[in-house]
């Protein structure tokens, strides 16, 4: 992984506001993502802060939900940008929304370790693109995503927040 270049969220969307990954999100998660060097995999690492608490010593689930989430819909998103031969950040931006987030929690997940997001697209990169994303706390599986990204018109977004 090459975790000292860019993230894709900075490298895409460096204004981005959304509250797991957004690059200009005053207090989010400021989620990163990053190609793993196999050239299959979108990686990132995370640490939740305690007051991610959902059991005394173990993380809330929603948060893990989060982060599958906004990696998971990254990782769509850098595939479309290489399947369409270009690199993150040129134009015209591709958007992707989650349209199913699907999540087995598989074990307890710990607080206070480093966690490890490692995801790749599941057949067709297409307008509908499945993500498969597992999420490790050292060697241990805690968490397993298999959700669907959606290719949209951002603009469309824009007048749907209005109606
Ligand atoms: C802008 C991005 C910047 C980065 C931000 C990162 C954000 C992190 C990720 C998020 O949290 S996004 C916020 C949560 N998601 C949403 O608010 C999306 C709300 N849903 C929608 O806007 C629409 O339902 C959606 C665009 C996803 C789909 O509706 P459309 O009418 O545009 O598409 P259509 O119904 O034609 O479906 C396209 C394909 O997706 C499939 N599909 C749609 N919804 C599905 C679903 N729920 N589960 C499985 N498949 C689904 C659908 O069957 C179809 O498959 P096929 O092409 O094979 O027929």
């Amino acid at each position: 992984m090459t975790s000292d270049s860019p993230a894709i969220q900075d490298l895409a969307h460096a204004e981005g506001i959304c509250y797991g990954c957004g690059p200009a999100h005053p207090t989010g998660l400021h989620i990163k993502s990053h190609w793993h060097e196999d050239g299959v995999h979108v990686v990132a690492r995370f640490t939740p802060s305690d007051e991610f608490v959902g059991w005394p010593g173990l993380l809330y689930g929603g948060l893990l939900a989060m982060l599958v989430d906004c990696h998971s819909n990254w990782t769509a998103m850098a595939y479309h940008y290489r399947a369409q031969g270009r690199a993150p950040g040129t134009l015209p931006a591709i958007h992707c929304v989650t349209a199913h987030l699907g999540l087995d929690y598989v074990k307890p997940t710990p607080l206070g370790r480093a966690l490890t997001l490692t995801a790749r697209v599941e057949g067709e990169v297409a307008r509908k693109t499945r993500v498969l994303c597992e999420v490790h706390a050292g060697d241990v599986l805690t968490a397993r995503g298999d959700s669907i990204f959606v290719q949209v018109d951002v603009d469309k977004l824009g007048s749907a927040a209005q109606a």
